[in-house]
């Protein structure tokens, strides 16, 4: 586990040896304490020197050991920085690292996980790795260098005490290691608690209008209760189990060494042992007995860690399901572009038994504008989505100027493609940055020529602040038919040669969305057009229109001849244009 956590670390490996060596150094110098208490008990108050001898002595003795503790301090000191800054900055690296994996996962994983999830893995997953990183490990190595070097000292002490300690310490190691793997298993139980309830808490936020509007606060706020309550029982079900671990260890280390006093207090009675010689021994065995436990605190943190972890790990290798080809082919141009559905057949991961596209075959030259027209899931967005190589098709191919869209790289094929989507995403930026979202390098003036040209500058020049207006998160600052032009402004701005218009223009007014369209009609000169719309007034200027129903083309034309016919069209056109004599076609 740990172990696939290691090219993280590699970078810092040399800081990684210094804190090591610093460890060591630390631990030895603690080692030498009680060795330099022994020898004061044992020579300075010996018996048989000089009064004056002796206090010399004495001071010698205790300058040495106050020298020794101030030399310890210092590197304590030093350990204490480069073990927290390692700590911080592998979480930091792993941060990001795991977002850049989120972000290249295709629309398949994120049907499946819940945002708040993801961000509970990036900030409690990685907020527990850290403590483990950034002081669990270095506590748990300074307490194993303190018993490894505990123990050494107790055996060159005495060493019939020595080998009982052991042997008792042996017999105790089994069951902590058992404990703590149960400790492992709870532990990511309670991460993927306060995980589920991020999940909810996330949701309902984004959700808030509605939350209200329906009068949903007591329940939502039930249910959010409920879900902490439930993380908090998973945590509590932990807890116990290292409550009792650490009372475990604490009594059966404390009776082996209390065990192994009595029998050295005896010793020292018969003669056997000096009384220096015990005093040091007793220091040791606290040494040892205190690092045991804190090592069965560590150990407790290290498997609540690797909990962490296995939930990380599963993030950083998920692969996405949609990738670059490996030798991704360079089209000959990116100016215009034709594009052909040949056969395309397409089901949804969820719901594998019901085609959402079937059979279907369409070829739309450069520069034409096609409108796709259809009830509601008749497949008119997914066609986009396969577009942009959101989702694989199963059979067929989709090509852009004659190459397979599987066969060009991400970056390539989406940058050819500007959208306009259904419901448009405004950042929480102001409305210059949202819309140079379309093209990061564009410059200010051109930004405003994108405006202008879907008739948002008007509207964004009366904000408060005018290109400088903050639109705040999700642009709830902004109307509907507002976002829309932002978005149009977007989509115009990146210059892309195809342009897909997905219901573009549904949220505005009679006015405004003439006026839209002819801000359109010259972004799709010359750019290859596709153009959802369930208003038929909006799309008599298509060159041709596409017909779907239930995932198939059932028929094509232009709107005139589609009219003429007496298919679904003109049944639709029947009821959208002829009650509004204004919008029917000439
Ligand atoms: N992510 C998804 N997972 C599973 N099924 C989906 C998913 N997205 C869409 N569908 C289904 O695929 C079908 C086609 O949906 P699509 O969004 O393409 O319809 P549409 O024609 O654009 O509809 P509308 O005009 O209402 O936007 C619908 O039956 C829909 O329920």
């Amino acid at each position: 586990m740990f172990s696939d956590l290691w090219p993280l670390l590699r970078p810092y490996r040399w800081q990684i040896l210094l804190a090591f060596c610093l460890l060591s150094l630390a631990s030895a110098i603690l080692l030498l304490v009680p060795w330099a208490f022994r020898d004061l008990i044992d020579q300075g108050f010996g018996t048989g020197t000089a009064a004056a001898q002796n206090a010399q002595d004495i001071n010698r003795h205790f300058v040495f050991i106050c020298g020794l503790v101030i030399v310890w301090a210092l590197i304590v000191a030093c350990r204490y920085y480069i073990v927290s800054w390692i700590g911080e900055r592998v979480t930091a690296d792993l941060r990001s690292l795991v977002y850049e994996r989120v972000l290249t996962q295709s629309p398949q994983f994120f049907e499946t996980l819940q945002t708040g999830e993801v961000l509970s893995r990036l900030t409690a997953d990685t907020t527990l790795i850290q403590t483990v990183v950034g002081s669990s490990i270095s506590l748990g190595l300074r307490s194993l260098f303190q018993f490894i070097g505990g123990m050494i000292m107790l055996a060159v002490t005495s060493w019939y005490l020595f080998s009982l300690n052991l042997g008792l310490m042996l017999l105790l190691t089994l069951p902590i290691m058992l404990i703590g793997r149960s400790v492992k298993t709870l532990s990511r139980e309670s991460q993927d608690r306060i995980a589920d309830s991020s999940a909810m808490a996330g949701e309902i936020l984004n959700a808030m209008p509605t939350v209200q509007s329906f009068t949903q606060e007591p329940r939502e706020q039930q249910r959010f209760r409920h879900s902490v309550e439930t993380s908090f029982k998973a945590a509590v079900r932990r807890i116990r189990v290292r409550a009792f671990l650490a009372a475990f260890v604490i009594a059966g280390i404390s009776a082996a060494i209390i065990f192994v006093l009595w029998l050295g207090a005896h010793q020292v009675t018969q003669g056997e042992l000096s009384g220096g010689e015990l005093a040091s021994f007793i220091l040791y065995a606290a040494l040892v007995a205190g690092s045991v436990s804190t090592i069965a605190e560590v150990w407790g943190d290290i498997m609540r860690a690797a909990g962490a972890a296995e939930r990380l790990l599963e993030l950083l290798n998920s692969k996405p399901a949609i990738r670059d080809p490996s030798t991704p082919v360079l089209p000959s141009s990116t100016d215009m572009a034709s594009i052909k559905f040949d056969n395309v057949s397409f089901y949804y991961p969820a719901k594998p038994d019901q085609p959402a596209l079937d059979h279907i075959s369409l070829e739309i030259n450069a520069g034409e504008t096609v409108a796709l027209v259809g009830p509601s899931g008749a497949g008119k967005t997914t066609l986009f989505q396969l577009l942009l190589r959101f989702y694989d098709i199963f059979e067929g191919s989709i090509s852009i100027n004659g190459l397979d869209i599987r066969n060009l790289s991400l970056d390539t094929l989406r940058g050819m493609i500007a959208i306009v989507p259904q419901d448009p995403v405004i950042f929480s930026a102001n409305a210059l940055e949202n819309i140079r979202y379309g093209r990061p390098d564009a410059s200010d003036e051109e930004i405003k020529h994108a405006a202008q040209a879907a008739q948002a500058h008007a509207f964004i020049e009366r904000l408060p602040q005018g290109y400088d207006t903050f639109l705040g998160e999700r642009g709830t600052r902004l109307s509907g038919g507002q976002r829309q032009r932002i978005a149009i402004a977007r989509a115009m701005l990146k210059n892309a040669p195809i342009l897909l218009l997905d219901e573009a223009t549904s949220a505005l007014d009679a006015e405004s969305e003439t006026l839209v369209q002819q801000g359109l009609a010259s972004a799709m000169h010359g750019r290859t057009t596709l153009v959802i719309a369930h208003r038929l007034a909006t799309i008599q200027n298509a060159d041709r229109v596409v017909v779907l129903e239930h995932g198939r083309i059932v028929e094509t034309g232009t709107p005139n001849e589609l009219r003429r016919q007496s298919g679904l069209y003109s049944r639709l056109a029947k009821l959208q244009l002829d009650i509004h004599p204004d919008h029917a076609p000439q």
